[in-house]
């Protein structure tokens, strides 16, 4: 159990982002992706995160831009080799996130054989909320993820339906990685992702603990119609 100061203490968060794919049975199955018999890992830059004012940028060359919302475990102590049994004691509190996906980009990758790193790394393609400290989610095992795409409810679930729950993914990840103070372990994301365009604004929370919202954009824009004036 964790001491009552460090219930409260507010940790930095920015440094490397670890996310976890298909831990969630409904979604494995709406993408036609098998369920994983053991974590399956990815990574996204820290250059990945935006905060509330930003704007997602759809990456050059995407035309299916997908959201994916997810609970983010902020890491308060360092561990390498973690037991299972002490994992909790490294979580240091929560954030919500976004692992927004240039599915296109993804699909052709997976096909290739080659990494996910454009398809799920690019500049915005990981908005965090405020920290969210221990004491607000005394059972991250058990909270609500949602997600609206202007208004209309896209995402609806609970991280009650993660295959791999928190401690595990902890002690998974840090046999590979040694997990430091401040880094992001994104955990999935429930079903109903989909697509987002320029203009569209995303809002998700956990339960009623958190909310954001994010509008789409397309910095490419103007690419498209400068080449097309050339053609
Ligand atoms: C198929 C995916 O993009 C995996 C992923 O990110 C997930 O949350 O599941
Ligand atoms: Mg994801």
């Amino acid at each position: 159990m964790a001491a009552p100061g460090k219930l409260t203490r507010f940790y930095e968060f920015g440094k490397k982002i670890i996310c976890i794919g298909r831990n969630y049975r409904e979604h494995a199955a709406e993408l036609g992706n098998p369920v994983p018999t053991e974590p399956l890992l990815f990574s996204k830059p820290t250059t990945a995160y935006i905060r509330e004012g930003q704007n997602i940028q759809i990456p050059r060359g995407c035309s299916s831009l997908h959201h994916e919302v997810e609970l983010g475990v902020v890491i308060g102590k360092t561990g390498k080799n973690i037991h299972p049994g002490r994992a909790m004691n490294h979580v240091g509190g929560y954030v919500l996130a976004l692992d927004m996906t240039a599915r296109d980009l993804q699909a052709k990758a997976k096909k290739k054989g080659h990494p996910w790193l454009i398809a799920k790394g690019f500049d915005t393609s990981c908005p965090v909320s405020e920290f969210i400290p221990l004491k607000m989610i005394p059972d991250p095992n058990s909270v609500q993820l949602w997600l609206k795409v202007n208004g209309a409810t896209r995402q609806d679930g609970t991280t009650a339906d993660m295959i791999f729950g928190i401690a595990e993914l902890l002690s998974y990840i840090s046999t590979y990685f040694t997990l430091e103070e401040g880094d992001l372990v994104l955990t999935g994301t429930p079903s109903g992702v989909g697509e987002v365009v320029e203009g569209d604004v995303i809002t998700c929370g956990l339960g009623n603990l958190a909310e954001m919202s994010f509008s789409v954009e397309n910095p490419h824009k103007r690419d498209r119609i400068q080449l097309s004036s050339v053609d």
